[in-house]
């Protein structure tokens, strides 16, 4: 068997370089042949050489890097017909994917382990026109706000700071007249952001969307019908307060197996999230592609909790902002949609 590591020699710290050799070794020891490729400063360098590889009959490819890494070494092979297997080695910031498939993301070499280890789950791959993405699709004014955020604070961790701090971006908040196609429906109407997500780990929180199965073929579709900021900043507060936004009359929720969006307004654009990047204008159609990619994961690992400090980070921001929001009312918020 053949194993071709794909890994980004700028991210994390260049722990993934310094650590390489050891990679290799514990790939070699699992029975793979490995070799490693050093991706280039162009934006689709790990992309071609995952499509490369997988022509050239490689059996593994181990994306390393950060979730822009693993996305492009998946959209290298979504589209052949013979598809290695895919191992991943977490070096980015927020690392949402390793955390969806329990990978270690505080040790390099624990992470190349659970490949050696050697158990898959065979993860549904999300398919927008002709790109593919691994966890997030979106579109709206909500989410083109992520677009002007700077990209350290490019977690939903770090947009609630900005949201809640970032007051005059806010009355450009307004929705956008859409129509949205789904399994079991259609939502014709104002939205101020449609969400597919592939898993249930985005921007290190896990309540977004609280129900995702990874493998079942279906995008948890969540449509935020309000633009009236206070209740947007109700919504998050719940979303943080135990995922509890998917129960409220603003919010549309419902698992789907594809989706086709666009906006109804003829000089209105919609901009298309794919993954935290732009991704192209509506109209676009989404599509999930059940099982389409066999991943190494650490399926019986406690969720988790191997991070130290994330865990009570996350939950300190997200107090502060539930304490921040809790005494907002109508009054704190002006014409414009300002918060005074
Ligand atoms: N040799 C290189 N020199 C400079 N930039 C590179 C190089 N290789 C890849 N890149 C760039 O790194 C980006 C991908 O980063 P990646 O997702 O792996 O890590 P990250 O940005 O640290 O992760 P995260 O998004 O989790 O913070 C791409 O924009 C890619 O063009």
């Amino acid at each position: 068997m053949k194993a071709r590591v794909i890994y980004n020699p700028t991210s994390g710290k260049e722990l993934l370089k310094k650590n390489l050799p050891d990679i290799l070794d514990i790939l070699e020891n699992a029975g793979y042949e490995a070799s490693a490729f050093a991706t280039k400063p162009e934006p689709d360098s790990a992309e071609k050489e995952a499509r490369r590889a997988a022509l050239a009959g490689f059996d593994l490819i181990v994306a390393a890097g950060g979730d822009g890494t693993i996305n492009q070494v998946v959209n290298g092979i979504a589209p052949l017909e013979n598809r290695p297997k895919m191992g991943i080695i977490p070096g980015g910031t927020t690392n949402d994917y390793a955390r969806a498939l329990k990978v270690p993301r505080d040790n390099i070499l624990n992470a190349a382990r659970v490949i050696a280890k050697g158990q898959t789950v065979k993860m549904d791959i999300g398919k927008a026109n002709d790109t593919y993405f691994i966890n997030i699709g979106a579109g709206g004014y909500l989410t083109e706000l992520t677009y002007e955020v700077p990209s350290q604070l490019k977690s939903v961790f770090g947009y609630l700071a900005y949201l809640v701090k970032g007051a005059e971006m806010l009355p450009r908040v307004k929705p956008i007249n859409m129509r949205l196609v789904y399994d079991d429906g259609e939502y014709e109407g104002k939205a101020s952001m449609f969400f597919l997500g592939l898993t249930n780990s985005v921007g290190g929180f896990e309540t977004i969307a609280p129900n995702a199965q990874l493998d079942d073929g279906k995008f948890s579709l969540i449509v935020v019908k309000t633009a009236n900021m206070l209740e947007i900043m109700h919504l998050i507060a719940l979303m943080l307060n135990g995922g509890r936004h998917v129960n409220d009359s603003r919010i549309l929720y419902t698992k789907t197996s594809k989706l086709y969006a666009e906006a109804l307004d003829e000089d209105v654009r919609m901009m298309i999230n794919l993954d935290g990047e732009y991704g192209g204008d509506a109209p676009m159609t989404f599509q999930n592609l059940h099982q389409h990619i066999e991943m190494f994961a650490d399926v019986d690992a406690i969720p988790d909790e191997a991070v130290t400090g994330e865990v009570e980070e996350l939950k300190e921001a997200s107090d502060a902002f539930i304490k921040e929001v809790e005494h907002l009312t109508d009054e704190d918020i002006d014409g414009d949609g300002h918060i005074s």
